[in-house]
């Protein structure tokens, strides 16, 4: 099996205020997730954020440690988040096995060495989303299924932006040092997530996006509020979000997306709220 990474630097907002359409994604698009038989892992020097996948078809997939953990197991120093986006998947977590069924989530704390990946169909493979945080406790693994999560409806038809968000990991679900991650759907209909638009410097955020039809997109924009760029996005790609960056999208049909965050503190309703009138 192979394991891949690769590096991200942190960047000034006062540098990405020049870069062109190219530079944007090789810093912020993260596209080569949901490959088959590979764990694709991207680490952010963003408050050290993982971002990766898992896609096990006929042979399981092992969490192997990467060389900028320099630690000899994964969760050594760590904890993680799996969202599976596909079908059916098994993760075992140091022998104790989790089914995990579409939409459905698993905690996995610190310390723990052994995590294997596999799916109950090679051809309708498990779609494993990974999100890994630095950790300083322990706290127990915990599977978090659909009547687990807190679920809001934000937006409304008129300002196309209807959508449902659920929490998966987050305090009041469950205990984490500082990782939370939750899926917003966006209905039939409207278009816009996270509109109004929001900053927090205190968390950096990565939003993956899935469920995007083959030949429709989504325009995630990014940047300070008053200086705005835009990336054009396709199914399970992913892009990184400064602390200083708002993070919007709009697409050109309904889509999903998992957003997952990490820093400061555990407040998910900490959030700078930006005029719509006054965004540029
Ligand atoms: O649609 C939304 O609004 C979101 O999903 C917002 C994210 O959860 C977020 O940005 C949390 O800070
Ligand atoms: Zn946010």
């Amino acid at each position: 099996m192979i394991t891949n990474f690769t590096t991200r630097y942190a960047a000034s907002p006062k540098d990405v205020k020049n870069y062109n359409t190219t530079r944007l994604r090789e810093e912020f698009l993260v596209n080569n997730l949901m490959i088959p038989n590979v764990i694709n892992l991207v680490y952010s020097h963003y408050d050290r954020f993982i971002t990766g996948s898992a896609v096990p078809t006929n042979e399981s997939l092992k969490l192997k440690t990467i060389n900028p953990l320099k630690s000899e197991n994964f969760l050594d120093r760590r904890e993680l988040g799996i969202i599976n986006v596909g079908e059916k998947g098994t993760v075992i977590v140091d022998g104790t096995s989790y089914i995990l069924e579409h939409k459905e989530a698993l905690y996995v704390g610190k310390g723990n060495k052994d995590v294997m990946f596999s799916s109950a169909s090679s051809e309708n493979p498990a779609l494993f989303y990974l999100n890994s945080t630095p950790a300083h406790k322990a706290f127990p693994n915990k599977k978090i299924g659909k009547d687990d999560v807190e679920v809001i409806e934000l937006g409304a038809p008129e300002t196309a932006n209807a959508r449902t968000l659920r929490k998966y990991i987050v305090n009041s679900v469950v205990d984490v040092c500082q990782l939370q991650m939750g899926m917003t759907t966006i209905k039939p209909g409207s278009s816009w997530n996270t509109m109004p638009a929001h900053v927090h410097d205190r968390r950096m955020e990565v939003y993956f996006y899935f469920e995007v039809p083959a030949d429709q997109a989504v325009c995630h924009f990014m940047g300070e509020p008053t200086e705005t760029r835009h990336i054009w996005m396709g199914n399970n790609e992913a892009v990184i979000s400064p602390p200083w960056s708002i993070h919007s999208g709009s697409g050109t049909s309904s889509y999903s997306f998992i957003w997952g965050m990490a820093g400061e503190n555990l407040d998910y309703g900490d959030m700078d709220h930006c005029k719509i009138n006054e965004l540029k």
